[in-house]
């Protein structure tokens, strides 16, 4: 290999490799992975990885920074990945900003990531090892707190995220100490940091066998013992009765689940909707996860932490001259979505059920430049205990279940953030500078098939897959990095993952308007775990994207032909050594070199008969023939495993739509159904309203009608008091009926005088003009006009005005006929 990988200068991650010791059952396997030796001293940095039963395959050799070989110890990854520069850059001794880092770990399920990051019940990991030295380090510069009113104020302003900010001791009272404070959904899980008496493990209770049985369940591996099965959050008064004879995990929980009612729905339960849709019934196997049915009671506060690997003499330098607060917050990301640990979940009040809301990763207005999570719940801790003990709330809500790879899967990458703030000290309002150390503990890939997982967690495991394929292409970048290519950004945008790990990889630009400087890019250090006895094609194809460099050689030809060659040289002729027959791998890799490892003994064929040149020739194609034949197999059979895991990702992203979109549609219905109330309760007010407005109207009109009717009549009418309404009402009702009749009366008088009119000759009509009861003259009629209008106007209604027109001699009869 031409470059040593500790050379490469613009590498985005320094990547250390760590073999896991063999699992329990595993020790006849063929190991495949193998460390090469260095000089006495020197950490080894090189592994060759040879194909099991298959000699034809290429050999592969891969560089890392380091590998750690199956004995190594978390103290010995602590101190071997240089997770102190780490904190250290992130505290910035010298002044100014510190560096951001982050320590992320990549594998195949089951190899050593969570046990890496977060430890096991005896042993801390990583996590709490940089927590430890970040503290210590800090420890006469950090800010109190809880006893200093004004920090709230100052760290909640410094904040770019809109995050909620908590004290650690009001965040943890809300979690583990208050059993009156309302129930906590979600916490479903010992995590590996608790450290439990031996008489405290139990199997499982499912949800529904006892009325006051745990409602979450988690398979736990006790140390390495995969018999047992420990049951977490259990409720004290349970503990008596859950100590069961052994059994295999999945005997115990198939078993179990065969003879349980299905379980209420919950947050997770859309994911189970799916699976219901497109699996056959029965298949709530050991790799589905039971959601809980109801709310969880508050956690219970662990008992003991481990403290080895012991750093109590590790220090990182910091600023002196600085005072320095620690701000914890937690998010997993699963199926794409981000989802914070530290917030549990809310009960909709549509559906009842626990739902966590996906938070976005976006600029804000305080960050224009740089994108972050927005929304999260962040804790500021003042020391080690607190900032364990939040660590071990948001274990509780990750995600995790029992696959056939391994017993605790992690099913989301999680990521534990600290964001370390920094201040000239003594500024009271001065303004806090921030740097992060991510702590990521990434899913682990699996084969379906292997992992037996079915429903939720295979489409889970799909997204997991899909995401690391994409977490694959941005490593592979490296080396367009190392040819002073240009990056292309695009491909980190393809994945929420590789956009929360990769965003801080390159120096940030501000915009121009913006006061903030250029940040540098990020430290970043990838910790890859393989399993030198597990999956081999796996486990190979993490290492071909992860390692900082390559070298393929395909075999030499097949024994048989070498032999039939060399048989050519006669016995005691010395043989010249052959050439290599090592051909070019079709695999891009990050620094492909061809080299052949074989080195074939000189005189190890003598004795056999010669051959003509002429077949040795035809031999040498022929076995030229065959290696090129094998590595195009190898290359064939390589797109098919990735052609099919490309379809079961395509599966599980289809599946995973599905359950996005039933997501969706209860959204889009919950909001609707909130739109409609708000519409229809407008409504109501507007129709109430207009409903008042005519009654008023009613009574106006009535009123006015009244006044009419008091004035054609010629009676004062004063306001009515209340007493009298009803008397009033009497009374106009008489007087209407009154003037109905006399109305009555007049129409029929002049019905009969028309008649006479009408029968009598034109000279004898004069005499009939000079009855008293008639009128006689042009005013007199109008006068009458008028009175009958207003009897008219009294009876229809007041605002209804009669059309007057002047009467036309020819019509003079027909107007006298209008008017009544
Ligand atoms: N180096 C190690 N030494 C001892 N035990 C180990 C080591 N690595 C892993 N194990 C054990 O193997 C089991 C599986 O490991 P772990 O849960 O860390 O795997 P993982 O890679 O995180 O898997 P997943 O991706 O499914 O979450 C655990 O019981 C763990 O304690």
């Amino acid at each position: 290999m031409a470059d040593h990988p500790q050379k490469a200068q613009a590498n985005l991650f320094d990547v250390y490799l760590r073999l896991r010791p063999p699992q329990a059952g595993n020790a006849s396997a063929e190991k495949f992975l193998l460390v090469e030796e260095l000089e006495e001293g020197d950490a080894p940095t090189h592994i060759t990885l040879n194909p099991p039963n298959d000699r034809r395959r290429a050999i592969e050799k891969f560089a890392f920074t380091r590998v750690f070989e199956e004995d190594a110890t978390q103290l010995d990854l602590f101190q071997g990945t240089k997770v102190l520069p780490l904190v250290e850059g992130a505290l910035a001794p010298h002044g100014g900003d510190g560096t951001d880092g982050l320590l992320a770990t990549l594998g195949m399920t089951g190899s050593g990531k969570t046990h890496t990051m977060l430890g096991c019940r005896s042993q801390r990991g990583l996590t709490q090892l940089a927590l430890d030295v970040v503290f210590r380090s800090i420890q006469s510069n950090i800010v109190d707190y809880e006893s200093t009113p004004a920090l709230e104020a100052s760290i909640r302003s410094s904040d770019t995220s809109e995050a909620n900010i908590h004290s650690a001791a009001a965040f943890l009272e809300s979690v583990f100490g208050d059993v009156t404070a309302p129930s906590r959904a979600g916490s479903r899980a010992t995590t590996p940091l608790i450290v439990r008496p031996s008489h405290m493990n139990f199997c499982p209770q499912l949800p529904g066998q006892y009325p006051d049985s745990p409602k979450s369940v988690r398979l736990v591996r006790h140390q390495d013992d995969l018999s047992h099965v420990t049951m977490l959050s259990t409720p004290p008064n349970q503990k008596r009765r859950a100590i069961v004879p052994r059994r295999t995990p999945t005997a115990s929980l198939a078993s179990k689940l065969t003879n349980t009612s299905p379980p209420k729905k919950h947050y997770m339960a859309l994911t189970s909707s799916v699976k219901s849709k497109n699996m056959t019934k029965p298949d709530l196997l050991k790799g589905d996860y039971l959601p809980p049915a109801t709310p969880r009671r508050p956690l219970q506060r662990p008992s003991a932490l481990p403290q080895i690997p012991d750093i109590s003499s590790v220090r990182a330098s910091c600023d002196p001259s600085a005072e320095y607060a620690i701000v914890i917050s937690m998010y997993e990301v699963y199926n794409d979505r981000i989802f914070d640990l530290l917030t549990p979940p809310v009960k909709s009040n549509a559906t009842k059920e626990y739902r966590r809301r996906a938070l976005l990763f976006k600029c804000t207005e305080t960050s224009p430049d740089r994108k972050v999570v927005a929304g999260l719940r962040k804790v500021v801790c003042g020391n080690l205990q607190e900032a364990l003990m939040v660590l071990e709330a948001g274990l509780h809500e990750r995600r995790v279940a029992g696959t056939g790879s391994n017993s605790v899967s992690s099913r989301s990458h999680g990521f534990f953030i600290i964001e370390i703030k920094k201040r000239r000290r003594g500024r009271v309002n001065g303004p806090w500078g921030m740097s992060t150390l991510s702590i990521v503990d990434l899913a682990g890939s699996e084969r379906a098939r292997d992992a037996k997982t079915q429903g939720a967690t295979l489409v889970e495991g799909g997204k997991i897959n899909e995401s690391l394929m994409y977490l694959g292409q941005c490593l592979q970048m490296q080396t367009d990095l190392n040819n002073n290519a240009k990056p292309n950004l695009r491909l980190f945008r393809q994945c929420k993952l590789t956009e929360l790990l990769f965003t801080n990889s390159f120096p940030s630009t501000p915009p121009s308007h913006s006061a903030s400087h250029r940040r540098p890019p990020q430290k970043a250090v990838m910790i890859v775990t393989a399993d030198p006895f597990g999956d081999f094609n796996a486990t190979s194809q993490i290492l071909r994207y992860s390692a900082l460099a390559r070298e393929v050689t395909v075999p030499r030809i097949p024994s048989i032909t070498s032999t039939i060659m060399s048989s050519g040289h006669p016995a005691g002729q010395s043989q010249q050594p052959e050439p290599d027959m090592a051909f070019s791998s079709p695999v891009s890799s990050p620094v492909l070199q061809h080299r052949s490892l074989f080195h074939p003994s000189s005189n190890h064929n003598r004795g056999f008969s010669p051959i003509s040149d002429n077949e040795r020739g035809t031999m040498e194609n022929a076995a030229l023939e065959i290696a090129r034949m094998a590595d195009m197999i190898d290359q064939l059979n390589g797109e098919l495993s990735h052609e099919s895991e490309a379809r079961v990702a395509a599966e599980a992203h289809l599946m995973s739509m599905e359950d996005r979109i039933i997501e969706l549609e209860q959204e889009i219905r919950e909001e609707c159904y909130a739109d409609f109330e708000q519409r229809l309760a407008i409504e109501m007010n507007r129709w109430k309203a207009s409903l008042s407005l005519e009654q008023e109207r009613g009574e106006e009109h009535w009123d006015r009608k009244v006044e009419v009717l008091a004035r054609s009549v010629g009676v004062v009418v004063t306001a009515p008091s209340d007493e009298d309404d009803v008397e009033n009402e009497d009374k106009e009702n008489v007087l209407i009926e009154n003037l109905e009749q006399e109305n009555e009366r007049l129409r029929r008088e002049v019905a009969i005088l028309k008649r006479e009119l009408s029968s009598r000759t034109p000279s004898k009509r004069a005499p009939l003009q000079e009855r008293g009861d008639l009128p006689s003259s042009k005013s007199d009629i109008s006068s009458l006009g008028g009175k009958l209008e207003q009897l008219k106007v009294s009876n229809g209604s007041p605002t209804k005005k009669v059309r007057k027109l002047p009467p036309k001699k020819w019509e003079s009869v027909a107007m006298d006929d209008d008017m009544f």
